[in-house]
């Protein structure tokens, strides 16, 4: 299986310090979490030998990251920003990408965008201008873009950053019809993002790794921390904001999750789910 390891690395800008020691063991579909700021972008483009860790090394499959021409060989990446040419359309734009890829055999290079734009489900939109294509296909297109080379690392910043729900289905199962032999690291803010499609996760906090494991052990960091409670109005207004999970509101009473390490009167334990356990976390849950 395709592992990418991250060893006590470190970068900094001047004093400034973005990822602090971290160490990570990255395979199948990896999802980077972390609220704004925290340093995935950061991460990402040291991944995609954008720039360099200020200490620290990467591998992927005992290949150290200093062999920069052959890693960028293996690597497709999305960044936040994916602006593709847009008065081109969807063909002409992967042909001429594929090109520049050295790509070069002209039957070869048609048979390959085809199918990986029946992949991405773009093929109805292989004619369409890329300026007409929704934010959600234009995402699938620079996935397409990465796909490309046929990489075995595919690192995806924020790919679901500004989509309608429908959307971020849509992309969700395209990364389940191409994962297979591959390692997918995807960065978000977002945990329903990785519930359903990640392996393992890495949360990422102020520049330190707070949590690493598998998505399915995940939630048991926050068993029997989890509760609801069907409240009022006014019990709603004088709970601690930094507690509060979500609240289902009711036309009477509403139900609000929290999150509590005591028990708490007249509330139920409840299982904490991916979301839950994500805000759990963050909040200094996993702090003794
Ligand atoms: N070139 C740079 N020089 C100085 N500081 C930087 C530089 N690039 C990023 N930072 C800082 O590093 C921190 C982490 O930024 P980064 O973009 O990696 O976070 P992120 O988790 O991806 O957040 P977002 O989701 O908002 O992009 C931020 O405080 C940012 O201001």
């Amino acid at each position: 299986m395709e592992q990418l390891i991250i060893n006590h690395m470190s970068k900094k800008y001047g004093e400034k310090t973005i990822l602090d020691n971290i160490s990570m063991n990255m395979e199948g579909i990896y999802g980077l979490l972390g609220p704004n700021g925290a340093g995935k972008t950061t991460l990402m483009r040291i991944l995609a030998t954008l720039i360099e860790p200020t200490q620290g090394s990467v591998t992927f499959n005992g290949m150290s990251w200093h062999q920069k021409d052959e890693i960028r060989q293996k690597i497709g990446y999305l960044p936040q920003t994916f602006s593709a040419y847009k008065q081109v359309r969807v063909f002409e734009c992967l042909n001429h990408l594929a090109i520049l890829k050295g790509i070069q055999d002209k039957t070869y290079r048609r048979q390959h965008i085809d199918k990986i734009l029946d992949q991405v489900n773009l093929k109805e939109q292989a004619k369409s201008k890329v300026k007409t294509l929704s934010g959600g296909m234009q995402r699938r297109l620079g996935i397409a873009q990465a796909l490309l080379a046929d990489p075995p690392i595919l690192i995806i910043d924020e790919p679901t950053a500004g989509l309608d729900i429908d959307e971020r289905a849509r992309f969700r199962q395209v990364l389940r019809q191409i994962k297979e032999g591959r390692l997918i690291v995807i960065s978000t803010h977002l945990a329903e993002d990785i519930s359903s499609l990640a392996q393992k996760i890495g949360i990422l906090k102020e520049g330190q790794l707070i949590y690493e494991g598998f998505v399915s052990d995940f939630p048991a960091i926050a068993k029997d921390k989890v509760w609801e409670k069907k409240i009022d109005d006014e019990e709603l207004n004088y709970m601690d904001n930094d507690q509060i999970l979500s609240v289902q509101e009711g036309p009477d009473h509403h139900v609000v999750r929290f999150m509590s390490k005591e028990s708490v009167k007249q509330a139920y334990p409840v299982q904490p789910n991916i979301e839950d356990t994500y805000l759990f976390a963050l909040r200094g849950g996993l702090d003794v």
